[in-house]
């Protein structure tokens, strides 16, 4: 395989191909070539795992399909017997008025076997036509629910992703491969039926038609395997463009897509990538072309050398003229049957390629799932201890975090502070179970997080970050899904939304908490960055409000959004959370939020340096120390009263 070329669109927005390299086609091809046997092979059972999705979707329904299958092959049989004893009475004695009438039995057989057979047919479009979209369905359950629970740390790992990415497309193979079943089925039966009548016919005849349709197997087989290498190899590339498109069409970035004319700059790009994936499509249709000629030629040779064989058969008198005759027509429908199995066949072999993925990330994300089971959690704790904890991410050399230690009592706030990249998130998912550490240990009382039961562990734990999820549904369910599965209507979601001061927002909105907040519905409302911290607040309300165990409430960045007045009253807010089952946690870069917590405490590249309360460590004079004068210089330097420094002018290129 040819290394396809890096468009220069790629580079510059990605800075190399997105491609997985050929190395990994190359391997992934050599696989496929060495296992098209084993693939036939592995068929039973990836066939097997879709008719047992089928046999639990709708059993009556693949019932029918598989008896009105059976019934049309049958057909098949019969209608080509019904054939040759029309041939022998054409062919045989008397007057043509005599042959006509021996013939008419057999001649309505025939077309009573069409009814029928046209019966079946439809009985079965109808019943794979009600299976297909339940497969569809029970495949892509399976495939969100197992996404849903891996670990989170599964979720960042790259290879893993791009395993997610290949299984999507096993849901809809895993529907197509039951229409794909239900032709293979219907093909082999014709295929006995008519092989059965071609050996009663002649024995010599059923090898020759094997060998008309073996080239044309090979080349549907080849094919499918160069479409399936070419699709693991670019899915990458398909997905960077669907992004690219979709930046053009976002809300998100419409302002930057107008002001900065980043539209025509990557509607070229996508240009740019389009051709290159079109390239690859020419270079598919050419090989398909070759390969299909190659076997239509070795066929067209096989086919050529069986009317030699019945040539030489009936004039040595091996054969009757009546028996050629339907021999003709049964190894023309044969020969059609055949190869139209090879190519269901076929496009069970290439679903199946994609079904097998689709098995293959069950299988990894089942390895991958939070354990289910565990130790059950004590509903008193008393704190939550992190001992010398250590996580490192995989593709980093440097610990996140190194050998941190801190205590969290119940009933207390305590603030997390540190630069940029000091570790701060990475310790807010440690300490809320989404992360387990490499060493060290995390404690609820005396249990220790990795034998616990972790969905326990994590509905004790509410977050509110600063990219929090803003949900594209109604305003109470924005803030009744902090808990879910608790049932509550809009006087029951009251003192949340009181408590986060969210009361003039939800006031402001057409219908309420009933309105739609996703502006890509129609009659939607949108709030803007500030009202949604207000409704964010008023979701971790709600959490924490409706566990009744100790518990630990995690805030990072919580005040991104808010001007300087909402931000003392979310500070405030957060700090009225505290309670004595409850555990606050605040990371922030704003010092002013931090001085009334507890404990303080200073990361610096994955270390706790300080710690102490905002007395302390002013005393102390060390980082805190230094980050707090800093920030408080600036909040003066922005009075109105003081002018802004002005910045030493940028460099300006010449234009003339
Ligand atoms: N998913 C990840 N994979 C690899 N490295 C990561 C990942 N997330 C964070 N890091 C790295 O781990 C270190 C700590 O990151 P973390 O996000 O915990 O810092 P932070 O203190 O929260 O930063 P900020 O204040 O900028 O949000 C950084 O060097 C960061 O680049």
């Amino acid at each position: 395989m040819v290394e396809p070329t890096v468009s220069a669109a790629e580079q510059e927005l990605f800075g190399g191909p997105l491609r997985y390299n050929t190395a990994w086609a190359e391997h992934e091809r050599a696989r496929l070539d060495l296992t098209m046997l084993s693939a036939i092979r592995a068929m039973p059972r990836l066939v097997g795992g879709t008719l047992r999705r089928a046999w639990a979707a709708d059993r009556p329904a693949l019932l029918a399909v598989g008896v009105s299958e059976i019934g049309q092959g049958i057909a098949a049989a019969v209608t080509l017997l019904a054939v040759n004893a029309v041939m022998h009475a054409v062919l045989g004695d008397g007057t043509p008025l005599d042959r006509l009438h021996s013939a008419l039995p057999a001649l309505i057989a025939a077309a009573a076997v069409a009814v029928v057979n046209a019966g079946l047919a439809c009985w079965s479009t109808s019943r794979a036509g009600r299976l297909e979209p339940l497969v569809e369905r029970i495949a892509t359950t399976e495939y969100l629910a197992a996404a849903a629970v891996v670990e989170l740390e599964a979720i960042e790992d790259p290879e893993f992703r791009r395993l997610i990415d290949v299984a999507q497309y096993g849901a809809a193979s895993a529907r197509r491969m039951i229409s794909a079943c239900v032709a293979a089925l219907n093909g082999i039966i014709s295929l006995i039926a008519t092989a059965g009548v071609l050996t009663v016919l002649h024995p010599a005849l059923l090898p020759m038609l094997l060998l008309i349709a073996a080239p044309r197997g090979w080349g549907a087989m080849r094919v499918a395997q160069e479409r399936y290498v070419s699709v693991m190899t670019w899915v990458e590339h398909v997905r960077a463009s669907r992004l690219i498109g979709n930046l053009l069409t976002e809300r998100s970035a419409a302002q930057e897509v107008r002001i900065h004319a980043v539209g025509p700059f990557l509607l070229e790009k996508y240009r740019g990538m389009a051709e290159s994936a079109e390239a690859e499509q020419k270079r598919l249709a050419n090989g398909k072309a070759l390969t299909e000629l190659v076997a239509a030629a070795a066929s067209g040779v096989a086919m050529a050398c069986t009317y030699g064989v019945m040539l030489w058969l009936i004039t040595a008198g091996h054969m009757s003229l009546a028996v050629a005759g339907t021999a003709v027509i049964a190894v023309r429908s044969g020969s059609a049957s055949l190869g139209a199995l090879v190519m269901n066949v076929n496009d069970l072999h290439e679903e199946s390629l994609y079904v097998q993925d689709h098995d293959r990330f069950l299988t990894q994300a089942a390895r991958r799932a939070i354990p289910v089971s565990g130790e059950q959690l004590p509903a008193r704790v008393d704190r939550v201890v992190l001992d010398k904890v250590t996580y490192r991410y995989p593709d980093r050399d440097a610990p996140a975090l190194d050998g941190v230690s801190l205590t969290l009592p119940m009933g207390s706030v305590t603030a997390v502070v540190g630069e940029n990249g000091s570790g701060k998130s990475t310790l807010m998912k440690v300490l809320a179970g989404l992360l387990l550490p490499q060493s060290g240990t995390v404690r609820w009382g005396e249990a220790e997080v990795s034998g616990l039961d972790r969905t326990q562990v994590f509905d004790r734990v509410s977050l509110l970050t600063q990219d929090f999820e803003r949900w594209p549904v109604t305003a109470a369910l924005n803030i009744r899904i902090g808990r879910p599965d608790r049932e509550a209507d809009q006087d029951d979601l009251r003192p949340s939304v009181e408590y986060a001061g969210a009361s003039s927002v939800i006031a402001k909105l057409p219908h309420g908490l009933r309105t739609l907040l996703a502006r890509m519905f129609r009659g939607a409302s949108e709030l803007s960055g500030g009202e949604w911290q207000k409704i964010g607040l008023a979701r971790t309300h709600w959490r924490t409000a409706t566990c009744p165990a100790d518990s630990v409430l995690i805030v990072d960045e919580p005040t991104s959004a808010l001007d300087p007045e909402a931000e003392i009253a979310a500070f405030d807010s957060i700090r009225r959370l505290a309670g004595p089952h409850r555990a606050v946690v605040l990371v922030t870069h704003r010092m002013s939020g931090v001085r009334h917590a507890d404990t303080i405490y200073v990361l610096n590249e994955g270390r706790l340096t300080e710690h102490g309360s905002h007395d302390e460590l002013i005393a102390a004079r060390g980082r805190y120390a230094a980050m707090f004068r800093t920030q408080a210089a600036q909040y003066a330097q922005h009075t109105p009263a003081t002018r802004l420094p002005h910045p030493s002018a940028p460099p300006v290129p010449d234009l003339s």
